[in-house]
């Protein structure tokens, strides 16, 4: 007979997501069961968002070093890999998870290893190495199962044990050379981190620049930045076929090219992790991005039960974006399980993802980074906004004191009705740090004028922001 237990709130997955929804749930006062079927803390931990930061992270230090005189004539050698390598696996607590599950206990949550999916209305049942248990949720079951890579039906794909971002992040070998399919955001910083670590890379894209989906600008600036890495760059084409061969792989490409690479990334995308979860038993379509409201109820399912919050939906895939929508989702089952129903709650009140229409930040780890917030220009434009763009290089006396020819560039979208900003996008070497104040100008909605106010400190990069002003008008 299967054992069954009851909490206020059952959670699936144990992520970023998972634990931080499963954290608030409990501090709110709340009985809660996080089940985790791989490891505690999930992808961004073991082979995302750590490890990759942690392979790109020396090589960019080597770089600054190299752009400041002085500093330069003190570099004399090259990466060490191996060394980069340990480091990364420092970063990634040696794909350990003990250090998850104590801190989740510690934060007076129930942590329960095993393959949970949804047997009806309230109910989970889970299966794992001691056998299957039911999970009976008095309040809320929420959905944090994630995503995994997208594999494009490229033939020959399954011939050539392609590298997905799992192998990308947690490789014990930097490759000879190696081809990415796919230069968005993981393409393009494994792109480089892998070529800094001395792969010979080949980025493979349908787009005719890498982050297309950016403004433009960001496109032109991180292909120099790859390029000037040595990597090739293969843009408005993609493989036809690719087939093993010794020592690697034989890559075609639709233009009627081909080369070989040692291995291959694939890049192209993720599907969210909605396949294996019982969906079915409540109503919903397996295998498709989970549909949420700003409250993180799934659409489409009565009784406000059933939530979902992080890489599952249809919302940005972002630790930083997943966790702020498991804080709020978290807030409103506290709140409803206290007798209070939220879920009409207004705009940006602490019940209400609002942030996620708009002002969702973002960096890609390059060199250059790119920080991106809000709207882009053409966003904007297609949401019917009446804009104006001013557009910037970044030659400050903070950006060029920061390194000898810094290069990079800004955009600011200004909604030309309410005259507050829409969206900013930074490119250029640390320019992340620069993000927040962009977000605080989004999210607030603070008028030009009184931005103008806002004085940026000499000689930093900061007083980007008064050049953009300056260039408005002011
Ligand atoms: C290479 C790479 C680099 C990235 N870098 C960044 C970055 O720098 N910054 C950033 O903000 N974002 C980054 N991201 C995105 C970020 O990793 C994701 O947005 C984030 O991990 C999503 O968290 P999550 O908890 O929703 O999903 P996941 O981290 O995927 O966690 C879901 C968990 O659910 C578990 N699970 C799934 N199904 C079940 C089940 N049936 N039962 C029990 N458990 C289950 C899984 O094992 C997993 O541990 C990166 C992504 C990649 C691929
Ligand atoms: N620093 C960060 O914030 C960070 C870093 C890595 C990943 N992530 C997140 O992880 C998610 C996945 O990233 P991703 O880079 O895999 O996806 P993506 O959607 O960002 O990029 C996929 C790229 O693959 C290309 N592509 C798709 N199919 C192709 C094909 N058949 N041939 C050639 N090119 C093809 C697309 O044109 C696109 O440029 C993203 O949502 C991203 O937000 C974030």
């Amino acid at each position: 007979m299967t054992e069954t237990k009851r909490y206020d709130v059952v959670v699936l997955g144990g992520g970023a997501v998972g634990e931080n929804a499963a954290a608030r749930c409990a501090s709110g006062g709340l009985s809660v069961v996080l089940v985790e079927t791989d490891r505690f803390g999930g992808e961004c931990s073991y082979w995302a968002c750590m490890p990759s930061k942690a392979l790109l992270r020396s090589g960019h230090a080597l770089a600054a070093a190299r752009r400041v005189g002085g500093a330069r004539e003190a570099v004399s050698g090259d990466l060490d890999a191996n060394e980069v390598l340990r480091r990364r696996d420092s970063f990634a607590s040696h794909w350990n998870d003990s250090g998850q599950v104590d801190w989740a206990e510690g934060a007076g949550i129930e942590v329960v290893r095993g393959n949970a999916h949804l047997v009806g209305n309230r109910a989970v049942e889970v299966r794992g190495a001691e056998g299957a248990l039911r999970l009976d949720a008095n309040h809320a079951v929420v959905l944090c199962t994630g995503s995994a890579p997208n594999l494009p039906p490229v033939p020959g794909l399954d011939q050539v044990e392609p590298w997905t971002s799992r192998e990308a992040t947690s490789a014990q070998r930097v490759p000879s050379s190696l081809a990415v399919l796919g230069a968005g955001v993981v393409g393009v910083e494994m792109a480089q981190a892998w070529a800094r670590l001395g792969s010979e890379v080949t980025l493979i894209d349908t787009g005719s620049r890498p982050l297309h989906g950016m403004e433009e600008f960001v496109g032109e600036l991180v292909a120099q930045g790859l390029r000037e890495d040595g990597v090739h760059l293969r843009t408005d084409t993609s493989l036809s076929r690719v087939t093993p061969e010794e020592g690697g792989v034989r890559l075609e490409l639709q233009d009627g090219s081909s080369f070989s690479a040692q291995r291959l990334l694939v890049a192209t995308g993720r599907r969210p992790g909605t396949e294996e979860i019982g969906l079915e038993t409540v109503g919903l379509r397996p295998g498709e991005p989970l549909s949420v409201d700003d409250h993180g109820l799934v659409r489409g399912v009565d009784g406000r039960w059933l939530f979902v919050v992080g890489d599952a939906t249809d919302q940005p895939r972002l630790t930083h974006q997943g966790k702020y929508a498991a804080r709020i989702a978290a807030d409103v089952i506290v709140a409803a399980a206290d007798g209070t129903d939220v879920t009409g709650a207004a705009d940006w009140s602490t019940y209400t993802a609002t942030a996620n229409h708009g002002a969702v930040p973002q960096v890609v780890f390059t060199d250059p980074e790119v920080a991106t917030v809000g709207r882009t220009s053409s966003q904007a434009e297609r949401e019917g906004y009446r804009t104006s763009t001013v557009d910037l290089e970044l030659t400050v006396a903070g950006a060029v004191l920061h390194a000898d020819g810094y290069r990079g560039s800004a955009r600011m979208v200004v909604d030309e009705d309410r005259k507050v900003v829409l969206g900013v996008t930074f490119v250029g070497q640390d320019v992340a740090e620069l993000l927040h104040s962009a977000t605080i100008a989004v999210v607030a909605e603070v008028p030009l004028e009184r931005l103008w106010h806002a004085v940026p400190p000499f000689p930093t990069i900061s007083e980007v922001w008064l050049r953009l002003l300056e260039n408005y008008g002011m």
